[in-house]
């Protein structure tokens, strides 16, 4: 599985190389540099062949270092190119000293403004070298006018070539550790000038807020960055590419052991394919609730999955095919008594019971074989559904292995006035899923908003809502964070060549609550629950992109056996 880093940790691989003696800060940069020239013509060759012109945005730091290296690199090959500095020379670190001086015996080195980056011919090719890994703050107005100004330049002569953007290590205002973009307010966007934004992920799903500042190709290095995966579409990166730079050596457990707890590195849920396919030992085989042969069907497990009141039903009947699909042996819908006839109409390999209330749930549960409870879909909000919680909870440590909880949507808004009952309820195989709504009514301190005027990231905030309540939360969106108490935190980005937009629709949630409850219904099930979230939403995501346009939350299950298929099992 891949690893993503923060810019600290970033830093402390990269000192460590250096410290090792293994590589100079400088040899570290003309690598950066030349991997990004690679990088641009492997994804655009007409790039590669011929003179072109190129106009490279330089900024303070180290990454403005790399800038100079690539400009150095195109000009030998031919190319026109027209250099800017944000900032003065002199108070470049030495690394970047040195390239930018490399740099000023092919060619001139002119300050970094609106009005001079915007005269002349439009480019082939946009270099952002302005801010990478050291962000600290909004970058400076005049950063992103000059951007602006270059892409606005007309085209001279006859040439209609777009001006194609590459970043170095991120999209400058991007804040690699949170994926907020640290923009000035412009007169364009609000605000007095002067006045910062910080255009966040939310905000960025609007198409009314446009990106000043957006990449077609980012090269970053050696491993992508937290903020890379982070966020909504359109992500200001553009496409991903990732540059070994020789670090491999350097990143080891022992590089970050200065680093606080909370820098447990992240990962990023996926598959990584090489050599022949094993599909029954590589991920995400061995996490499967998969039938072994001669195996019955409670070997698979039991997952009980509780329904609302009449005319409710449907978001448990999806939570409970999901279950059944993903690989529970058996599914029992419980749902009130007035329901069972609506139920009894639409379920046929799902099981149905009545179910008046948290003491018939808790007597219900004394079954030991009910591996998994998954509640919430369709509940209904308030005191009983607090009550079956308590009851599902409470009934764990009586199963011969501590009873999978999933707990969902009305599971969770049923203690927004009182979140510390449900976190005294909660035990380890217990699952949140809450998406941002759900999420800021239990942790409103954790929220979007509040999280982001601290300048703490998604993940970040879901850990300490995972140390809070004491078990696996996951929080969902395009960029689902998964977190457990003790640190483990992995991102599931649908995002670049995983988009799946045609999840945001109803009761796909719903959906993934049961596939959770599918998977940790086995009584194989790791003690965790993470890894098994970890492939829930990996499962929900590949279902929507291997079904595709057109999706509805019950084509989810049914897609999941072509899904299996594709895995070679
Ligand atoms: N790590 C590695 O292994 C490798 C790293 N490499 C490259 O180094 C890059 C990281 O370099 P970096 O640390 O110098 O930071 P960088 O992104 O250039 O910006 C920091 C500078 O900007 C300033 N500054 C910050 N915010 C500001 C603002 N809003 N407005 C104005 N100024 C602001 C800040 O100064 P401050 O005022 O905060 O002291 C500082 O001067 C990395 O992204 C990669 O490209 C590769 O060469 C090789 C391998
Ligand atoms: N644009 C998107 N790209 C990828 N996944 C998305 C997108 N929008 C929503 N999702 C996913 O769809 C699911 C929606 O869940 P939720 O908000 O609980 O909806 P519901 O309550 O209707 O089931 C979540 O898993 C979320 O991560
Ligand atoms: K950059």
């Amino acid at each position: 599985m891949a690893e993503l880093l923060t810019s600290a940790q970033m830093r402390a691989v990269e000192q460590a190389a250096i410290a090792s003696g293994s590589s100079s800060g400088l040899t570290l940069m003309e690598r950066a540099g030349r991997a990004v020239v690679d990088a641009v013509f492997t994804e655009w060759p007409d790039l590669a062949e011929g003179r072109h012109r190129a106009v490279v945005l330089c900024g303070p730091g180290n990454n403005g270092g790399d800038g100079f290296v690539i400009a150095r690199r195109l000009a030998v090959r031919g190319w026109q190119v027209e250099l800017f500095l944000l900032g003065d020379p002199d108070k470049l670190p030495p690394d970047a000293r040195r390239m930018h001086d490399l740099w000023a015996a092919m060619g001139p080195v002119r300050g970094l403004a609106p009005e001079s980056a915007g005269a002349g011919a439009r480019p082939d090719l946009l270099v952002d070298a302005l801010f990478g890994t050291g962000l600290s703050r909004p970058i400076p107005e005049a950063a992103v006018g000059a951007f602006r100004a270059v892409r606005e330049r007309k085209a001279g002569g006859l040439r209609t070539s777009p001006c194609r953007v590459v970043a170095v290590d991120s999209p400058s205002g991007l804040d690699c550790d949170s994926g907020e973009m640290l923009l000035p307010a412009l007169p364009q966007t609000a605000g007095r000038a002067g006045d910062v934004q910080s255009v966040a992920p939310a905000a960025r799903m609007s198409p009314d807020v446009p990106l000043p500042i957006s990449a077609d190709l980012t090269v970053t290095f050696h491993k992508p960055k937290l903020g890379h995966y982070l966020g909504h579409p359109p992500m200001p990166s553009g496409k991903l590419a990732v540059a070994d730079i020789g670090l491999a050596d350097w990143d080891r457990p022992e590089t970050l052991a200065s680093q606080p707890p909370s820098a447990e590195r992240v990962r990023l849920v996926g598959r990584i394919q090489h050599g022949a396919p094993m599909p029954g030992r590589m991920w995400p085989g061995p996490l499967l609730n998969v039938p072994g042969p001669g195996l019955h069907k409670y070997a698979r497990g039991h997952a009980l999955v509780l329904a609302g009141g009449p005319g409710r039903g449907g978001a448990a009947r999806l939570a409970a095919r999901a279950a059944l699909r993903v690989g529970a042996g058996l599914v029992t819908v419980a749902c009130p008594p007035e329901a069972q006839a609506e139920n009894a109409a639409r379920l046929d390999a799902i099981m149905l019971r009545p179910l008046a209330d948290a003491e018939a749930l808790a007597e219900m549960l004394t079954d030991r074989r009910l591996s998994a409870v998954c509640l919430g879909p369709g509940l209904g909000v308030g005191a009983a559904t607090a009550a079956l919680v308590a009851a599902a909870c409470a009934s764990a440590p009586r199963a011969p292995a501590p009873r999978a909880v999933v707990l969902d949507a009305d599971a969770l808004t049923s203690f927004a006035d009182d979140p510390d009952a449900l976190f005294a309820d909660l035990h380890a195989r217990c699952v949140l899923t809450p998406h941002e709504g759900e999420f800021a009514r239990l942790f409103p301190d954790l929220a979007a908003p509040a999280r982001r005027a601290r300048g703490q990231s998604k993940v970040e905030a879901c850990r300490a809502a995972a140390a809070r309540a004491g078990c696996t939360v996951l929080l969902k969106g395009p960029d689902t964070v998964i977190a457990s108490p003790g640190g483990a935190a992995s991102i599931h980005a649908a995002l670049y060549d995983r988009a799946a937009p045609w999840l945001g629709t109803a009761g796909a949630g719903d959906v993934l609550a049961g596939m959770i409850a599918g998977l940790l219904a086995s009584p194989q099930a790791f003690a965790s629950p993470h890894p098994h979230v970890e492939v829930a939403a990996w499962l929900h995501v590949e279902a929507a992109r291997t079904f595709g346009p057109g999706l509805i939350a019950e084509d989810l299950p049914e897609t999941l056996p072509r899904v299996f298929r594709d895995l070679g099992l």
